[in-house]
Protein backbone atom coordinates (compact mmCIF):
# COMPACT_ATOMS: atom_id res chain seq x y z
CA UNK A 1 0.00 0.00 0.00
CA UNK A 2 1.39 3.20 -1.08
CA UNK A 3 0.79 6.53 0.77
CA UNK A 4 0.09 9.53 -1.36
CA UNK A 5 0.10 12.84 0.18
CA UNK A 6 -3.18 14.73 -0.14
CA UNK A 7 -2.24 18.64 -1.70
CA UNK A 8 -2.68 21.40 0.36
CA UNK A 9 -5.62 23.53 -0.55
CA UNK A 10 -4.34 26.93 0.97
CA UNK A 11 -0.87 28.51 -0.37
CA UNK A 12 0.90 28.89 2.50
CA UNK A 13 3.42 32.17 1.78
CA UNK A 14 -0.02 33.96 1.05
CA UNK A 15 -1.67 32.84 4.46
CA UNK A 16 1.14 33.89 6.84
CA UNK A 17 1.73 37.08 4.84
CA UNK A 18 -1.40 38.20 4.78
CA UNK A 19 -1.54 36.62 8.82
CA UNK A 20 0.86 38.31 9.91
CA UNK A 21 -0.99 41.75 8.45
CA UNK A 22 -3.45 40.86 10.70
CA UNK A 23 -1.33 40.38 13.53
CA UNK A 24 -0.02 44.22 13.06
CA UNK A 25 -2.99 46.06 10.60
CA UNK A 26 -0.56 49.94 10.85
CA UNK A 27 2.88 49.34 9.98
CA UNK A 28 4.20 46.31 8.75
CA UNK A 29 7.96 46.61 8.82
CA UNK A 30 10.99 45.31 7.51
CA UNK A 31 11.73 42.83 9.74
CA UNK A 32 8.06 40.87 9.29
CA UNK A 33 9.33 40.86 5.69
CA UNK A 34 6.78 41.85 4.26
CA UNK A 35 8.03 44.63 1.36
CA UNK A 36 7.65 48.20 2.36
CA UNK A 37 4.77 49.64 0.48
CA UNK A 38 6.32 52.19 -1.71
CA UNK A 39 7.78 48.63 -3.15
CA UNK A 40 4.69 47.04 -3.91
CA UNK A 41 2.08 47.86 -7.15
CA UNK A 42 -1.63 49.55 -6.21
CA UNK A 43 -2.90 46.28 -7.20
CA UNK A 44 -0.50 43.93 -5.08
CA UNK A 45 -1.82 46.45 -1.78
CA UNK A 46 -5.33 46.05 -2.79
CA UNK A 47 -4.65 42.84 -3.27
CA UNK A 48 -2.93 42.11 0.21
CA UNK A 49 -5.77 43.98 2.18
CA UNK A 50 -8.36 41.78 1.14
CA UNK A 51 -6.37 38.65 1.64
CA UNK A 52 -5.77 40.32 5.10
CA UNK A 53 -9.56 41.08 5.27
CA UNK A 54 -10.48 37.67 4.19
CA UNK A 55 -8.46 35.96 7.07
CA UNK A 56 -9.65 38.14 9.41
CA UNK A 57 -13.09 37.16 8.57
CA UNK A 58 -12.19 33.80 8.66
CA UNK A 59 -10.04 34.02 11.97
CA UNK A 60 -12.94 35.95 13.58
CA UNK A 61 -15.66 32.90 12.37
CA UNK A 62 -13.58 30.33 13.69
CA UNK A 63 -13.57 31.87 17.38
CA UNK A 64 -17.19 32.41 16.81
CA UNK A 65 -17.34 28.65 16.41
CA UNK A 66 -14.89 27.61 18.76
CA UNK A 67 -16.74 30.05 21.75
CA UNK A 68 -20.18 28.20 20.35
CA UNK A 69 -22.24 31.33 19.62
CA UNK A 70 -23.75 29.42 16.41
CA UNK A 71 -26.66 31.78 15.79
CA UNK A 72 -23.71 34.60 15.11
CA UNK A 73 -21.72 31.73 13.12
CA UNK A 74 -24.52 30.94 11.22
CA UNK A 75 -24.93 34.24 10.35
CA UNK A 76 -21.42 34.69 9.01
CA UNK A 77 -20.70 31.80 6.86
CA UNK A 78 -24.21 32.37 5.52
CA UNK A 79 -23.81 28.80 4.19
CA UNK A 80 -25.63 25.73 5.69
CA UNK A 81 -22.83 23.18 4.22
CA UNK A 82 -20.05 25.04 5.22
CA UNK A 83 -21.82 25.38 8.66
CA UNK A 84 -22.64 21.35 8.79
CA UNK A 85 -18.86 20.94 8.01
CA UNK A 86 -17.55 22.77 10.70
CA UNK A 87 -19.83 22.11 12.99
CA UNK A 88 -18.53 18.40 12.94
CA UNK A 89 -15.81 20.23 15.42
CA UNK A 90 -18.01 20.26 18.11
CA UNK A 91 -19.76 17.24 18.08
CA UNK A 92 -18.06 16.41 21.42
CA UNK A 93 -17.80 13.22 23.04
CA UNK A 94 -18.89 13.15 26.98
CA UNK A 95 -17.11 15.62 29.42
CA UNK A 96 -15.17 13.43 31.54
CA UNK A 97 -14.28 10.42 29.11
CA UNK A 98 -11.15 9.55 31.52
CA UNK A 99 -13.15 8.99 35.23
CA UNK A 100 -15.89 6.76 32.82
CA UNK A 101 -13.08 5.19 31.12
CA UNK A 102 -10.72 4.06 33.96
CA UNK A 103 -14.04 2.03 34.88
CA UNK A 104 -13.66 0.03 32.13
CA UNK A 105 -9.88 0.62 31.18
CA UNK A 106 -8.19 1.28 28.11
CA UNK A 107 -8.70 5.12 28.37
CA UNK A 108 -6.37 5.77 25.05
CA UNK A 109 -8.65 3.40 23.14
CA UNK A 110 -11.94 5.03 24.28
CA UNK A 111 -10.12 8.32 23.82
CA UNK A 112 -8.66 8.12 20.20
CA UNK A 113 -9.67 4.97 18.32
CA UNK A 114 -12.98 4.85 19.76
CA UNK A 115 -13.61 8.86 19.15
CA UNK A 116 -12.09 8.76 15.65
CA UNK A 117 -14.77 6.28 14.68
CA UNK A 118 -17.90 8.44 15.94
CA UNK A 119 -16.17 11.82 15.10
CA UNK A 120 -13.77 11.39 12.28
CA UNK A 121 -9.82 12.32 12.50
CA UNK A 122 -10.59 15.64 14.00
CA UNK A 123 -12.84 16.86 17.04
CA UNK A 124 -13.18 18.78 19.77
CA UNK A 125 -13.03 17.64 23.47
CA UNK A 126 -12.79 18.77 27.15
CA UNK A 127 -10.06 17.67 29.02
CA UNK A 128 -9.93 18.30 32.44
CA UNK A 129 -9.35 22.15 32.08
CA UNK A 130 -8.13 21.86 29.12
CA UNK A 131 -10.73 22.45 25.27
CA UNK A 132 -9.16 20.61 23.03
CA UNK A 133 -9.23 19.70 19.06
CA UNK A 134 -8.10 16.30 18.58
CA UNK A 135 -6.08 15.36 15.75
CA UNK A 136 -5.79 11.78 14.60
CA UNK A 137 -4.70 11.21 11.22
CA UNK A 138 -0.83 11.44 10.33
CA UNK A 139 -1.70 14.37 7.48
CA UNK A 140 -3.55 16.23 10.25
CA UNK A 141 -0.46 15.68 12.53
CA UNK A 142 2.15 16.50 10.34
CA UNK A 143 -0.16 19.55 9.98
CA UNK A 144 -0.01 20.72 13.15
CA UNK A 145 3.74 19.62 13.60
CA UNK A 146 4.32 21.81 10.49
CA UNK A 147 3.43 24.88 12.08
CA UNK A 148 4.29 24.37 14.95
CA UNK A 149 7.00 27.32 15.05
CA UNK A 150 10.45 27.46 16.96
CA UNK A 151 9.87 26.88 20.65
CA UNK A 152 7.04 24.52 20.47
CA UNK A 153 4.66 24.21 23.08
CA UNK A 154 3.52 21.06 24.37
CA UNK A 155 0.60 21.52 26.76
CA UNK A 156 0.37 23.81 30.13
CA UNK A 157 1.20 21.71 33.11
CA UNK A 158 -0.66 24.14 35.19
CA UNK A 159 -0.14 21.77 38.37
CA UNK A 160 3.90 21.08 37.89
CA UNK A 161 3.94 24.60 37.44
CA UNK A 162 2.33 25.55 40.69
CA UNK A 163 4.55 23.43 42.40
CA UNK A 164 7.76 24.86 41.02
CA UNK A 165 6.72 28.10 42.18
CA UNK A 166 5.58 26.71 45.88
CA UNK A 167 9.35 25.34 46.34
CA UNK A 168 10.75 27.82 44.00
CA UNK A 169 12.60 25.81 41.83
CA UNK A 170 13.51 26.03 37.88
CA UNK A 171 10.97 25.43 35.98
CA UNK A 172 12.90 22.73 33.44
CA UNK A 173 12.36 20.87 30.75
CA UNK A 174 8.61 20.48 30.52
CA UNK A 175 7.25 22.98 31.82
CA UNK A 176 9.35 25.57 30.31
CA UNK A 177 8.11 27.49 27.35
CA UNK A 178 10.36 29.73 24.27
CA UNK A 179 13.66 30.99 24.43
CA UNK A 180 14.09 29.77 27.89
CA UNK A 181 13.12 26.21 26.58
CA UNK A 182 15.36 26.47 24.06
CA UNK A 183 18.44 27.26 26.08
CA UNK A 184 18.06 24.11 28.51
CA UNK A 185 17.57 21.79 25.75
CA UNK A 186 20.44 22.98 23.54
CA UNK A 187 22.54 22.39 26.42
CA UNK A 188 21.20 18.81 26.88
CA UNK A 189 20.65 17.70 23.46
CA UNK A 190 24.29 16.87 22.73
CA UNK A 191 25.14 14.61 24.88
CA UNK A 192 22.07 13.08 24.61
CA UNK A 193 21.15 12.60 21.25
CA UNK A 194 24.51 12.97 18.93
CA UNK A 195 24.74 9.21 18.17
CA UNK A 196 28.48 9.61 18.65
CA UNK A 197 28.23 10.50 22.02
CA UNK A 198 25.46 8.39 22.88
CA UNK A 199 27.38 5.35 22.12
CA UNK A 200 29.99 6.28 24.65
CA UNK A 201 27.69 5.02 27.10
CA UNK A 202 27.60 1.58 25.60
CA UNK A 203 30.11 -0.02 27.83
CA UNK A 204 27.60 1.49 31.20
CA UNK A 205 24.31 0.02 29.78
CA UNK A 206 25.97 -3.38 29.26
CA UNK A 207 27.02 -3.80 32.68
CA UNK A 208 23.40 -2.88 33.57
CA UNK A 209 22.20 -5.22 30.94
CA UNK A 210 25.00 -8.28 32.29
CA UNK A 211 22.66 -7.37 35.81
CA UNK A 212 19.55 -8.05 34.30
CA UNK A 213 20.24 -11.04 32.95
CA UNK A 214 21.57 -12.31 36.16
CA UNK A 215 18.25 -11.09 38.45
CA UNK A 216 15.97 -12.70 35.57
CA UNK A 217 18.08 -16.01 35.84
CA UNK A 218 18.10 -15.51 39.51
CA UNK A 219 14.48 -15.40 39.51
CA UNK A 220 13.67 -17.98 36.95
CA UNK A 221 15.49 -20.38 38.99
CA UNK A 222 13.68 -20.04 42.14
CA UNK A 223 10.21 -19.80 40.61
CA UNK A 224 8.26 -23.26 41.05
CA UNK A 225 8.41 -24.42 37.35
CA UNK A 226 12.19 -23.20 36.96
CA UNK A 227 11.02 -21.15 34.44
CA UNK A 228 8.63 -18.14 34.61
CA UNK A 229 9.83 -14.71 35.61
CA UNK A 230 6.74 -13.36 37.37
CA UNK A 231 5.84 -9.35 36.56
CA UNK A 232 8.98 -8.76 34.43
CA UNK A 233 7.86 -5.37 34.08
CA UNK A 234 8.71 -4.61 37.58
CA UNK A 235 11.70 -5.93 36.64
CA UNK A 236 12.65 -3.85 33.80
CA UNK A 237 11.67 -0.99 35.34
CA UNK A 238 14.61 -1.43 37.73
CA UNK A 239 16.36 -1.98 34.91
CA UNK A 240 15.23 1.51 33.40
CA UNK A 241 15.94 3.27 36.82
CA UNK A 242 19.80 1.55 37.22
CA UNK A 243 20.42 2.54 33.10
CA UNK A 244 19.00 6.03 32.97
CA UNK A 245 21.01 7.13 36.55
CA UNK A 246 24.28 5.25 35.59
CA UNK A 247 24.55 7.25 32.45
CA UNK A 248 23.45 10.43 34.18
CA UNK A 249 25.59 9.91 37.45
CA UNK A 250 28.07 7.20 36.25
CA UNK A 251 27.66 5.24 39.20
CA UNK A 252 25.16 2.29 39.70
CA UNK A 253 22.61 2.09 42.14
CA UNK A 254 22.22 -1.46 42.52
CA UNK A 255 18.48 -1.45 41.99
CA UNK A 256 19.34 -5.05 40.24
CA UNK A 257 20.36 -6.62 43.43
CA UNK A 258 18.39 -8.36 45.93
CA UNK A 259 18.74 -5.57 48.10
CA UNK A 260 17.31 -2.72 46.35
CA UNK A 261 18.62 0.81 48.44
CA UNK A 262 16.29 2.52 50.00
CA UNK A 263 16.66 5.60 48.26
CA UNK A 264 15.74 3.90 45.02
CA UNK A 265 12.62 2.03 46.33
CA UNK A 266 11.13 5.66 47.26
CA UNK A 267 12.37 7.22 44.14
CA UNK A 268 10.24 4.98 42.42
CA UNK A 269 7.56 5.15 44.41
CA UNK A 270 7.78 8.77 44.10
CA UNK A 271 7.80 8.55 40.40
CA UNK A 272 4.42 5.95 40.49
CA UNK A 273 2.90 8.45 42.98
CA UNK A 274 2.95 11.56 41.08
CA UNK A 275 2.63 10.09 37.37
CA UNK A 276 -0.86 8.48 38.72
CA UNK A 277 -1.96 11.60 41.24
CA UNK A 278 -0.48 14.14 38.39
CA UNK A 279 -3.98 13.38 36.33
CA UNK A 280 -6.03 13.36 39.12
CA UNK A 281 -4.79 16.93 40.43
CA UNK A 282 -5.31 18.39 37.36
CA UNK A 283 -8.51 17.61 36.56
CA UNK A 284 -10.10 18.29 40.36
CA UNK A 285 -11.07 21.71 41.23
CA UNK A 286 -8.72 23.78 43.62
CA UNK A 287 -10.93 24.03 46.40
CA UNK A 288 -10.52 20.22 46.81
CA UNK A 289 -6.81 20.55 48.17
CA UNK A 290 -8.15 21.38 51.41
CA UNK A 291 -10.46 18.54 51.68
CA UNK A 292 -9.14 15.79 49.74
CA UNK A 293 -5.91 13.93 50.20
CA UNK A 294 -4.64 14.41 46.43
CA UNK A 295 -2.54 17.72 46.21
CA UNK A 296 -0.57 17.10 49.23
CA UNK A 297 0.24 13.65 47.95
CA UNK A 298 0.78 14.51 44.59
CA UNK A 299 3.56 17.65 46.38
CA UNK A 300 5.02 14.81 48.62
CA UNK A 301 5.80 12.97 45.32
CA UNK A 302 7.33 15.96 44.01
CA UNK A 303 9.20 16.56 47.42
CA UNK A 304 10.75 12.97 47.37
CA UNK A 305 11.63 13.29 43.49
CA UNK A 306 13.69 16.29 43.31
CA UNK A 307 15.28 15.52 46.51
CA UNK A 308 16.84 12.32 46.07
CA UNK A 309 17.55 13.34 42.55
CA UNK A 310 19.61 16.56 44.14
CA UNK A 311 20.85 14.24 46.91
CA UNK A 312 22.75 11.41 44.31
CA UNK A 313 23.90 14.81 42.26
CA UNK A 314 25.24 16.54 45.17
CA UNK A 315 26.84 13.26 46.31
CA UNK A 316 28.45 12.68 43.06
CA UNK A 317 29.18 16.32 42.15
CA UNK A 318 31.40 16.08 45.09
CA UNK A 319 33.72 13.18 43.70
CA UNK A 320 33.97 14.52 40.21
CA UNK A 321 33.61 11.75 38.04
CA UNK A 322 35.16 11.98 34.85
CA UNK A 323 32.59 11.92 31.53
CA UNK A 324 29.57 11.31 33.36
CA UNK A 325 26.18 13.65 32.11
CA UNK A 326 25.88 15.31 35.60
CA UNK A 327 30.00 16.22 35.30
CA UNK A 328 28.91 17.73 32.12
CA UNK A 329 26.05 19.74 33.28
CA UNK A 330 27.56 20.85 36.07
CA UNK A 331 30.79 22.26 34.22
CA UNK A 332 29.48 23.37 31.30
CA UNK A 333 28.26 26.63 32.98
CA UNK A 334 24.95 27.17 31.30
CA UNK A 335 22.71 26.11 33.45
CA UNK A 336 22.10 27.27 37.45
CA UNK A 337 22.37 24.64 39.48
CA UNK A 338 18.58 25.04 40.12
CA UNK A 339 18.28 24.06 36.39
CA UNK A 340 20.80 21.65 36.68
CA UNK A 341 18.78 19.30 39.08
CA UNK A 342 15.42 19.92 37.74
CA UNK A 343 17.03 18.73 34.44
CA UNK A 344 17.95 15.25 36.33
CA UNK A 345 15.28 14.36 37.31
CA UNK A 346 13.23 14.95 34.43
CA UNK A 347 15.88 13.10 32.86
CA UNK A 348 15.17 10.29 35.43
CA UNK A 349 11.82 10.53 35.49
CA UNK A 350 11.66 9.93 31.92
CA UNK A 351 14.15 7.69 31.28
CA UNK A 352 11.98 4.15 33.43
CA UNK A 353 9.01 4.24 32.65
CA UNK A 354 9.55 4.42 28.85
CA UNK A 355 12.19 2.10 27.99
CA UNK A 356 10.96 -0.40 30.70
CA UNK A 357 7.32 -0.91 29.41
CA UNK A 358 8.48 -0.84 25.86
CA UNK A 359 10.81 -3.44 26.43
CA UNK A 360 7.98 -6.02 28.14
CA UNK A 361 5.83 -5.29 24.91
CA UNK A 362 8.23 -6.35 22.97
CA UNK A 363 9.34 -9.51 25.08
CA UNK A 364 5.46 -10.11 25.52
CA UNK A 365 5.04 -9.54 21.63
CA UNK A 366 7.94 -11.83 20.97
CA UNK A 367 6.92 -14.30 23.09
CA UNK A 368 3.80 -15.11 21.57
CA UNK A 369 5.19 -14.99 18.39
CA UNK A 370 8.05 -18.05 18.10
CA UNK A 371 8.19 -16.59 13.61
CA UNK A 372 9.40 -13.27 14.68
CA UNK A 373 11.41 -14.71 18.10
CA UNK A 374 13.15 -17.21 15.62
CA UNK A 375 14.27 -14.89 13.40
CA UNK A 376 15.40 -12.39 15.90
CA UNK A 377 17.61 -15.21 17.56
CA UNK A 378 18.88 -15.70 13.85
CA UNK A 379 19.90 -12.16 12.83
CA UNK A 380 21.37 -11.85 16.58
CA UNK A 381 23.79 -14.76 16.06
CA UNK A 382 24.66 -13.52 12.67
CA UNK A 383 25.90 -10.24 13.94
CA UNK A 384 26.96 -11.37 17.62
CA UNK A 385 27.74 -15.21 17.89
CA UNK A 386 28.11 -16.59 20.90
CA UNK A 387 28.14 -14.52 24.05
CA UNK A 388 29.59 -11.85 22.31
CA UNK A 389 27.66 -8.50 23.13
CA UNK A 390 26.59 -6.26 19.98
CA UNK A 391 28.56 -2.99 19.82
CA UNK A 392 27.01 0.34 19.11
CA UNK A 393 28.48 0.02 15.28
CA UNK A 394 26.77 -3.65 15.24
CA UNK A 395 22.93 -2.53 15.16
CA UNK A 396 23.10 -1.06 11.95
CA UNK A 397 23.34 -4.91 10.70
CA UNK A 398 20.25 -5.58 12.97
CA UNK A 399 17.55 -4.42 11.15
CA UNK A 400 14.86 -6.90 12.48
CA UNK A 401 15.96 -5.70 15.71
CA UNK A 402 15.25 -2.23 15.21
CA UNK A 403 12.21 -3.34 13.81
CA UNK A 404 11.01 -5.35 16.80
CA UNK A 405 11.12 -2.10 18.44
CA UNK A 406 9.47 0.18 15.88
CA UNK A 407 6.62 -2.37 15.72
CA UNK A 408 6.46 -2.12 19.29
CA UNK A 409 6.28 1.00 19.97
CA UNK A 410 3.48 0.98 17.04
CA UNK A 411 1.97 -0.97 18.71
CA UNK A 412 2.12 0.70 22.10
CA UNK A 413 2.87 4.01 22.00
CA UNK A 414 4.11 4.62 25.58
CA UNK A 415 2.88 8.27 25.51
CA UNK A 416 -0.24 7.53 23.50
CA UNK A 417 -0.52 11.06 22.79
CA UNK A 418 0.67 14.21 21.96
CA UNK A 419 0.26 17.89 22.73
CA UNK A 420 0.46 21.12 20.62
CA UNK A 421 -0.32 24.77 21.14
CA UNK A 422 -0.63 26.91 18.40
CA UNK A 423 1.87 29.72 17.98
CA UNK A 424 1.33 31.58 14.74
CA UNK A 425 -1.48 34.21 14.39
CA UNK A 426 -3.50 31.97 12.27
CA UNK A 427 -3.52 28.37 12.00
CA UNK A 428 -5.29 25.97 9.41
CA UNK A 429 -5.49 22.67 8.88
CA UNK A 430 -6.80 21.07 5.55
CA UNK A 431 -8.23 17.31 5.58
CA UNK A 432 -7.72 15.98 1.62
CA UNK A 433 -9.23 18.86 0.19
CA UNK A 434 -12.82 18.68 1.92
CA UNK A 435 -12.65 20.17 5.38
CA UNK A 436 -10.58 23.30 5.69
CA UNK A 437 -10.43 24.41 9.53
CA UNK A 438 -8.93 27.87 10.77
CA UNK A 439 -8.00 28.29 14.30
CA UNK A 440 -7.83 31.28 16.17
CA UNK A 441 -4.19 31.47 17.99
CA UNK A 442 -6.59 32.15 21.58
CA UNK A 443 -10.00 31.02 22.50
CA UNK A 444 -12.06 31.31 25.63
CA UNK A 445 -12.13 28.76 28.24
CA UNK A 446 -14.39 28.37 31.23
CA UNK A 447 -11.45 27.61 33.92
CA UNK A 448 -8.84 29.82 32.15
CA UNK A 449 -9.74 33.84 30.80
CA UNK A 450 -8.24 33.05 27.45
CA UNK A 451 -5.90 30.20 25.96
CA UNK A 452 -4.41 29.40 23.19
CA UNK A 453 -6.09 26.41 20.63
CA UNK A 454 -4.42 23.07 21.89
CA UNK A 455 -4.07 20.26 19.39
CA UNK A 456 -4.21 16.60 20.97
CA UNK A 457 -1.93 14.53 18.34
CA UNK A 458 -3.38 10.84 18.77
CA UNK A 459 -0.60 9.05 18.26
CA UNK A 460 -2.10 5.39 19.33
CA UNK A 461 -4.71 6.29 16.91
CA UNK A 462 -3.04 7.25 13.98
CA UNK A 463 -0.97 4.22 14.36
CA UNK A 464 -3.63 1.89 14.75
CA UNK A 465 -5.40 3.18 11.40
CA UNK A 466 -5.86 0.19 9.15
CA UNK A 467 -5.51 2.62 6.55
CA UNK A 468 -1.80 2.96 7.28
CA UNK A 469 -1.39 0.04 8.79
CA UNK A 470 -2.88 -3.43 6.81
CA UNK A 471 -3.97 -5.89 9.99
CA UNK A 472 -3.18 -2.90 12.52
CA UNK A 473 -3.44 -5.14 15.89
CA UNK A 474 -1.26 -7.77 14.89
CA UNK A 475 2.54 -7.49 15.50
CA UNK A 476 4.23 -7.93 12.29
CA UNK A 477 7.93 -6.10 12.30
CA UNK A 478 8.68 -7.10 8.85
CA UNK A 479 6.81 -4.11 7.36
CA UNK A 480 9.25 -2.32 8.45
CA UNK A 481 12.10 -3.81 6.55
CA UNK A 482 13.23 -1.92 3.48
CA UNK A 483 13.13 -4.50 0.57
CA UNK A 484 10.86 -7.36 2.92
CA UNK A 485 7.87 -8.66 0.75
CA UNK A 486 5.93 -7.78 3.47
CA UNK A 487 7.05 -3.92 3.91
CA UNK A 488 5.59 -0.84 2.50
CA UNK A 489 5.88 2.20 2.39
CA UNK A 490 3.70 4.61 5.60
CA UNK A 491 2.82 8.20 6.22
CA UNK A 492 6.17 9.79 7.83
CA UNK A 493 4.01 10.77 10.73
CA UNK A 494 1.58 7.45 11.15
CA UNK A 495 4.20 6.41 13.75
CA UNK A 496 5.87 8.96 15.59
CA UNK A 497 6.35 7.43 19.56
CA UNK A 498 9.07 10.06 19.97
CA UNK A 499 7.41 12.75 18.58
CA UNK A 500 8.98 14.99 15.99
CA UNK A 501 10.70 18.10 15.52
CA UNK A 502 13.01 20.19 17.41
CA UNK A 503 10.65 19.34 20.84
CA UNK A 504 10.89 15.86 20.24
CA UNK A 505 11.94 12.90 22.84
CA UNK A 506 15.47 14.19 24.24
CA UNK A 507 16.19 10.50 25.65
CA UNK A 508 15.15 9.00 22.34
CA UNK A 509 18.68 7.83 21.26
CA UNK A 510 19.65 6.70 24.86
CA UNK A 511 16.25 4.63 25.02
CA UNK A 512 17.14 2.97 21.96
CA UNK A 513 20.79 1.87 22.75
CA UNK A 514 19.25 0.42 25.91
CA UNK A 515 16.38 -1.13 24.21
CA UNK A 516 18.31 -2.38 21.36
CA UNK A 517 21.33 -4.01 23.87
CA UNK A 518 18.26 -5.26 26.09
CA UNK A 519 16.30 -6.98 23.66
CA UNK A 520 19.40 -8.61 22.09
CA UNK A 521 20.94 -10.20 25.16
CA UNK A 522 17.51 -11.22 26.53
CA UNK A 523 16.68 -12.78 22.94
CA UNK A 524 18.74 -15.14 23.38
CA UNK A 525 17.36 -17.00 25.49
CA UNK A 526 12.89 -18.12 24.30
CA UNK A 527 10.12 -16.98 26.21
CA UNK A 528 6.17 -17.70 26.55
CA UNK A 529 3.61 -15.86 27.76
CA UNK A 530 0.26 -15.18 29.62
CA UNK A 531 -2.20 -12.43 27.99
CA UNK A 532 -2.56 -9.03 29.12
CA UNK A 533 -4.46 -5.88 28.56
CA UNK A 534 -3.14 -2.35 27.87
CA UNK A 535 -3.67 0.67 31.08
CA UNK A 536 -2.90 4.24 30.98
CA UNK A 537 -1.62 6.33 33.91
CA UNK A 538 -0.62 9.23 31.77
CA UNK A 539 1.71 6.37 30.06
CA UNK A 540 0.53 3.60 28.49
CA UNK A 541 1.85 0.50 30.18
CA UNK A 542 0.43 -3.59 30.93
CA UNK A 543 -2.41 -3.54 33.35
CA UNK A 544 -1.60 -7.21 34.59
CA UNK A 545 1.77 -8.55 35.31
CA UNK A 546 3.48 -9.69 32.49
CA UNK A 547 4.93 -13.65 33.68
CA UNK A 548 7.53 -14.93 31.07
CA UNK A 549 8.91 -18.36 30.73
CA UNK A 550 12.51 -17.99 29.78
CA UNK A 551 13.83 -21.22 28.68
CA UNK A 552 18.05 -21.36 27.80
CA UNK A 553 18.12 -22.49 23.91
CA UNK A 554 20.04 -25.30 22.95
C1 LIG B 1 10.67 4.26 24.68
C2 LIG B 1 11.23 5.32 25.16
C3 LIG B 1 10.66 6.72 25.10
C4 LIG B 1 9.56 7.21 24.46
C5 LIG B 1 8.57 6.44 23.58
C6 LIG B 1 9.50 8.63 24.72
C7 LIG B 1 8.52 9.47 24.22
C8 LIG B 1 8.53 10.84 24.40
C9 LIG B 1 7.60 11.74 23.79
C10 LIG B 1 6.46 11.35 22.84
C11 LIG B 1 7.91 13.00 24.19
C12 LIG B 1 7.19 14.28 23.79
C13 LIG B 1 7.88 14.80 22.52
C14 LIG B 1 7.17 15.96 21.86
O1 LIG B 1 6.53 16.77 22.53
O2 LIG B 1 7.23 16.07 20.62
C15 LIG B 1 9.03 12.90 25.08
C16 LIG B 1 9.63 13.98 25.70
C17 LIG B 1 10.66 13.85 26.60
N1 LIG B 1 11.34 12.71 26.92
FE1 LIG B 1 10.99 10.86 26.18
N2 LIG B 1 10.53 8.96 25.55
C18 LIG B 1 11.28 7.85 25.79
C19 LIG B 1 12.43 7.77 26.55
C20 LIG B 1 12.99 8.81 27.22
C21 LIG B 1 14.23 8.73 27.98
C22 LIG B 1 15.11 7.48 28.13
C23 LIG B 1 14.43 9.97 28.53
C24 LIG B 1 15.57 10.44 29.41
C25 LIG B 1 16.82 10.19 29.14
C26 LIG B 1 13.35 10.83 28.09
C27 LIG B 1 13.19 12.14 28.45
C28 LIG B 1 12.28 13.01 27.88
C29 LIG B 1 12.22 14.44 28.18
C30 LIG B 1 13.08 15.17 29.19
C31 LIG B 1 11.21 14.97 27.37
C32 LIG B 1 10.77 16.43 27.30
C33 LIG B 1 11.51 17.09 26.11
C34 LIG B 1 11.17 18.56 25.91
O3 LIG B 1 10.09 18.99 26.29
O4 LIG B 1 12.02 19.28 25.35
N3 LIG B 1 12.50 10.09 27.31
N4 LIG B 1 9.40 11.58 25.20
Amino acid sequence: MRHTPPPLFLPERCLFLSARCVEKPVGCTASDRVSPVSHVSVKQRTLQSLMSLWNATLARISSTLLSRDWTLARRMLGSGARCARLRSLTRRPPRFPLFRSRFFGSLHRVHSVEHKKLYGPIWRSRFGPFDVVNVASPELISQVIRQEGRYPVRTELPHWKEYRDMRGQAYGLHVDTGPQWHRIRSVLNPKMLKLAEVSAYAPVIHQVVGDLLQRIESLRLRSQDHTTVPDLTAELYKFGFEGISSILFETRLGCLQEEIPKDTLKFIAAANNMLTLSETVLFLPLWTRNVLPFWKRFVQAWDDLVALAQMDAQVLAGKQVEGMYLTYLLSCDKLTLEEVYISITELLLGGVDTTSNTLSWALYQLARDAASQDRLYREIMSVCPGRQQPRSEDLSRMPYLKAVIKETLRMYPVVPGNERKISTSLFYLCQYLRNLYFFPQRMRCPFHEILSTQFHLCHYAASHDEGEFVDAECFRPERWLRGDPESYQHHPYSSIPFGVGVRACVGKRVAELEMYFALSRVSKRKDGAPTTEPKTRTLLIPSKPINLRFLPRA
